[in-house]
């Protein structure tokens, strides 16, 4: 698509440190307009952080841009805006409580008086209309005066986007100013009917003459629908092309340097493995709930965890699947119903907002990885590093050290680190909130085995995933949820990724 046209963006000898680590080095890219170029790499391979010299929020220490022909180096977010180049984060950023015109507009509010600093509230609403209309087929789903809570998240993911294209430009008849979109994991949260809508919107705005720049995790999501990508690995480019002519695992080797042994070997010793008395029918019950209701989702809920196995629940986004979860936890109200725990060492809950709740972004990993309400209140700072330091080592956490602050860390790597804190705590039973979102394959491989291995050891795990395939190669049972209804549990082996796609959404 494009390939013969002068490149929208050209980046040639791109380099960036922080302090003394190198993490963007001799980056050249190629983005043609109107296309679809997937960045790929693994956690902590440079993707955000040339992203963000793309987007002015950071300055590169060396290397060229071109944009559109034009030397391109943004000092800020507002200059790279106001050049057309826009982010969709990966973690939601509108404010609930505010509606969708006023989430569009935000930042960029229209102006009847500029001195008077007077608001054009019509003008607002038709740059929201009109941001809106690129990003949906069907306006009707996303009423302009709805809150942006109370929408689900693939249509708040919708008003991210529309919302970016409207701080890049529109221009008087609703079409784009905007050239470059950056769209930062995009899919991580979404169950696949609204990743593929999401998709089909994206695909749209490439034929209306967008370039978007996919940064992702998700290889099939880059075969399906980008047409060129890069591979970053340690800050270099390890590899690019059509990813519709390059094998999988060639793009895996690029990714990782090496091929990936086996992601599902974890599954498929599955059954041989796991000793009989962990087995889901002969571990004691630790966790009984019964006819459980939350404050809006769920509506009825009963299960029963026995120790050494790993209870998945399947659902669409919305369904009510983190509300259990924290339901379980002690973490919300419960309107209904009984939940019964028996396990000693208590139940801890990896929550899918890791930024917002799950992590210290602002103190340092060791910290992070410490913290809990059972750690001593005082602690030596050597064992506290120490601490972290053999985290890092276990989860192979990609950071400086253990005193580097967890919000410099990539996303994936925060999510390890929320991880080992769970670990840390040994508690008996596990939830776990989406534990793969944002992390690379390998990383993805190492969790799910560690869940397995965990429940050889006796822990009992709910595990919450958007990803069915996850749900089916990982656990014993898999229950779906639908509508805040939770359907009696299943052996996986009874399912496949489409049942379980067919059942939550039915
Ligand atoms: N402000 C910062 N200070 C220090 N180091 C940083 C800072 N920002 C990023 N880094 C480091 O740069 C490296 C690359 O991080 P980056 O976020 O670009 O990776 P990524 O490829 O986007 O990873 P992920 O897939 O996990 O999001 C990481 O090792 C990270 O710790």
């Amino acid at each position: 698509m494009g390939g013969e046209r002068a490149p929208l963006l050209e980046v040639t000898g791109l380099a960036k440190a922080f302090g003394p680590n190198p993490v963007l080095r001799d980056v050249s890219l190629l983005v043609a307009p109107a296309s679809v170029h997937a960045l790929l790499g693994e956690n902590g391979a440079g993707k955000s952080t040339l992203a963000r010299v793309l987007l002015g929020m950071e300055r590169a220490d060396a290397g060229a841009i071109l944009l559109g022909g034009a030397r391109y180096a943004p000092a800020s977010a507002e200059e790279a805006r106001r050049a057309g180049v826009v982010l969709v984060p990966q973690e939601r950023t509108l404010c609930a409580h505010l509606t969708v015109v006023d989430n569009v507009v935000l930042g960029i509010e229209p102006l009847a008086r500029a001195r008077l600093g007077i608001r054009d509230r019509s003008r607002a609403r038709a740059v929201a209309r009109a941001a809106i209309a690129l990003v949906t087929a069907d306006p009707g789903r996303v009423p302009l005066d709805a809150r942006a809570g109370e929408l689900g998240v693939a249509d708040q993911q919708l008003v991210e986007i529309a919302r970016a294209l409207a701080q890049g430009g529109l221009r008087e008849d609703g079409r784009l100013a905007a050239r470059l979109l950056v769209l930062d994991e995009p899919t991580s949260s979404l169950g696949r009917s609204d990743a593929a809508r999401l998709f089909e919107r994206v695909g749209a705005l490439r034929d209306a003459g967008l370039a978007v720049l996919l940064v992702t995790h998700f290889l099939s999501d880059v075969r399906a629908h980008a047409d060129r990508y890069t591979v970053l690995r340690d800050g270099r480019v390890a590899g690019e092309g059509d990813p519709r002519e390059i094998e999988p695992a060639q793009i895996v080797r690029e990714m990782l340097g090496r091929a990936l042994d086996d992601t599902r070997a974890c599954a498929d010793t599955r059954a041989s493995a796991v000793p009989e008395a962990a087995r889901p029918d002969g571990g004691e019950v630790v966790l009984e709930a019964e006819g459980v209701s939350g404050v809006k989702r769920p509506k009825r809920a009963s299960l029963t965890l026995r120790r050494g196995e790993i209870l998945g629940i399947a659902g669409l986004v919305g369904s009510g699947r983190t509300e259990l979860l924290r339901i379980l936890a002690g973490l919300d109200p419960r309107r209904g119903g009984t939940v019964a725990l028996r396990a000693p060492r208590g139940i801890g809950l990896l929550s899918e907002d890791r930024g917002g709740e799950g992590l210290m972004l602002g103190r340092s990993l060791a910290e992070n990885v410490w913290l809990s309400p059972r750690a001593p209140r005082f602690a030596r700072p050597r064992s506290v590093l120490s601490e972290g330091a053999r985290w890092i080592e276990e989860l192979a956490i990609r950071a400086c050290g253990p005193e580097q602050r967890a919000g410099e860390l990539s996303g994936g790597n925060q999510q390890k680190v929320q991880i080992a804190r769970l670990l840390r705590e040994d508690f008996d039973v596990l939830l776990v909130d989406e534990p793969t979102r944002g992390i690379d394959v390998a990383s993805k491989a190492q969790v799910l085995a560690l869940l397995r291995d965990l429940a050889r050891a006796g822990k009992a795990i709910v595990l919450v995933s958007s990803q069915l395939d996850e749900l089916v190669t990982t656990c014993d049972r898999i229950a779906v949820l639908r509508r805040g209804t939770l359907d009696p549990p299943r052996p996986a082996s009874s399912w496949t990724e489409a049942s379980l796609l067919l059942e939550a959404s039915s």
